[in-house]
Order: C-alpha cells, then structure tokens, then sequence
C-alpha cells in the first residue's frame, strides 16, 4: 500500500529525478495548478517524455481539468504511459466516462465534488479519490480543522463504501513547518487517512514517521500472523493466541498489513 506522493511540477523536468530520488511511493507530474498557463503545453511534452523513458518508481500525472479541451488533451498524451492519472476538481461521473485503462484518481476539491463522493468513488473507473484542501478551503472559506474534518470524514466513508484503497491526506503547504506536517499528519491517521501526498522532498520522511505504525501495535501485529501462520502450518482454521484469545480473519488480514507497513517504513530514506 502506497504512503508516500511527490508532486513535482511538469515544467520543471530536472527536478523529476529528484522527485524519484526522494523515496516516495509515487511521484505526481503535475500538469494543472503547478504550471503556469503559458507552459502547459511544454510541461505536457517533457511529462511525455518523461515517461517514455525508462523508470523504477510508479510515476502518476495530473492532468488539467478533465471537464476542459486542455484536460482532454493531456489524457490523450499521458494516459496510456502514466501508471496512473489524477483528475482534479472532478464534480460528477460525466467527466469519468469513457476512461479506461490507466487507474484514474479522482480529486474532490469543491463541493459539488463533496456531495458527489459517493458516487463517484463508487464509478468503475476510479481507482482511488483524494481531497483538494487547498481549493475546498478556498471556495468555503473554511479556516476551522473541525469543520475541514466533516468533510475529510465524508470522503473516508465514501472510499470505504466503494472498496476503495483508504484516501491519502491532502498537502501540508509550508514546506518549512515539519513539525506541523508531523502533527497534523497524525490527527489525520486517526480520522482515517492514510499516506499524504507531498510537495516536498523534505517532507518525505516525516510522512513516513507519521503513517509507521508504533512499536507495541507492530509487536502485537506479528504476534498475530505468527499465531496465523502456526494455525495454517496445523491445518487448522481458528487463530488462538498465545493468551488463549480467538481472533479471526480480518484481524489477520489487518495484521499482516501492519507487519508488511513497519517493515517497509522502518528505515525512512534520507
Ligand atoms: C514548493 C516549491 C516551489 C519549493 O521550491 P524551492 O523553493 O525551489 O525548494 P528548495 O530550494 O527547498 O529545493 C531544495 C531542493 O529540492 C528540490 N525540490 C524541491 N521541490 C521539489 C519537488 N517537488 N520535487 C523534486 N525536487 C524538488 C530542488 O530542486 C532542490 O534541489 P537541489 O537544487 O538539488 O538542492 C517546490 O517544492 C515545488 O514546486 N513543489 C511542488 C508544487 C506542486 O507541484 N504543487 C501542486 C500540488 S499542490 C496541490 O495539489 C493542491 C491541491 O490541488 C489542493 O487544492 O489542495
Ligand atoms: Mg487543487
């Protein structure tokens, strides 16, 4: 499961290695809000570019408003070369049909994109949805966390509903604020985010932080998938643990992941 993505602006090529570099799960090239209007079209080319080249990292791009000529266009260029495309500002299915292939990421960023979550985490093509805090705060002029976490929650439900992968936590804008980006990464865990997309390679470890799971629930999670693994090696269905408690299958399951996370997040890259 993905943790970590790193926006990196599509006119600004010789930074796409560095994204890479940063260890994130995902890099994102973005094409929409990042890149001045005046360079949309050469940011496009160097995604292209980018992405007929040869890569380890699961590189996404985030096309224009798919509503828009400009977004259209952008899907036709990236779609079939990206691992996957993120779609801001989706309000409705209309713009989702017809997608097929790539895995397209849907961005509710307004609220009509809100009071349509369900539906549209809910269309076959979406293969995940994630908030645009930035522009809901914006259009709502919600300065207040509370009122930001009712929306946070309702996107949660929505993905959840779908059998959706959990939604990534919006960016943290300043860059220089880590221990900010520490906190408020924590408090969206516990609502039920998981993983934060970046716009930093700095803040690459300290998500890593946020999202590894403690030393007492890693313990408690291996204690579980080794009882699991003992209950398979004896044939037998029900998982007894070493103090005589029963747990069942997505108890195991959960566990599995937790072990899977604390392994994979135990040594943050640099
Ligand atoms: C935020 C930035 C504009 C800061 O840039 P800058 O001031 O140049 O950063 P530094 O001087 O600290 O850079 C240090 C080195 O790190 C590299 N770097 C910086 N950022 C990135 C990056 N994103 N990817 C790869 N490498 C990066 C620099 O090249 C420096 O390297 P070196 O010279 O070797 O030391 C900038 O970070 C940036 O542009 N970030 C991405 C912004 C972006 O893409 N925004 C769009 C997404 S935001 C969003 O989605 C909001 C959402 O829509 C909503 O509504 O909520
Ligand atoms: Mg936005």
């Amino acid at each position: 499961m993905n943790v970590t993505w790193l926006y990196v602006p599509g006119d600004r090529p010789e930074r796409f290695a560095k994204a890479v570099a940063s260890g994130a799960d995902v890099v994102i090239i973005d094409l929409e809000d990042a890149v001045a209007p005046p360079k949309k079209d050469e940011a496009r080319e160097h995604a292209v570019a980018y992405l007929r080249g040869r890569r380890d990292t699961e590189v996404h791009v985030r096309v224009n408003d798919p509503a828009t000529e400009r977004g259209r266009d952008d899907l036709a260029a990236v779609g079939r070369l990206a691992d996957g495309v993120r779609l801001p500002k989706v309000e409705s299915v209309a713009v989702l049909e017809g997608l097929a292939g790539t895995p397209a990421y849907a961005l509710l960023e307004s609220a009509a994109g809100i009071v349509a979550a369900r539906e549209i985490a809910a269309h076959p093509a979406v293969a995940g949805v994630a908030l645009g805090e930035q522009d809901l705060a914006a259009e709502l002029a919600i300065t207040d966390e509370q009122a930001m976490n009712h929306l946070r929650l309702q996107v949660v439900l929505a993905a959840a509903a779908a059998g959706l992968p959990p939604v990534p936590m919006s960016v943290y804008p300043n860059v220089k604020d880590e221990e900010g980006l520490l906190a408020s990464s924590l408090a969206g865990r516990a609502l039920g985010l998981f993983g934060r997309t970046a716009i930093h390679p700095r803040q690459i470890p300290v998500i890593r932080r946020a999202f590894r799971p403690g030393a007492d629930e890693a313990a408690r999670a291996a204690e579980i998938v080794a009882a699991a693994e003992e209950a398979e090696r004896a044939g037998v269905g029900a998982v007894a643990l070493p103090d005589g408690r029963f747990v069942d299958a997505p108890i195991v399951a959960r566990a599995r992941r937790t072990v899977d996370l604390a392994r994979r997040l135990a040594d943050p890259p640099a």
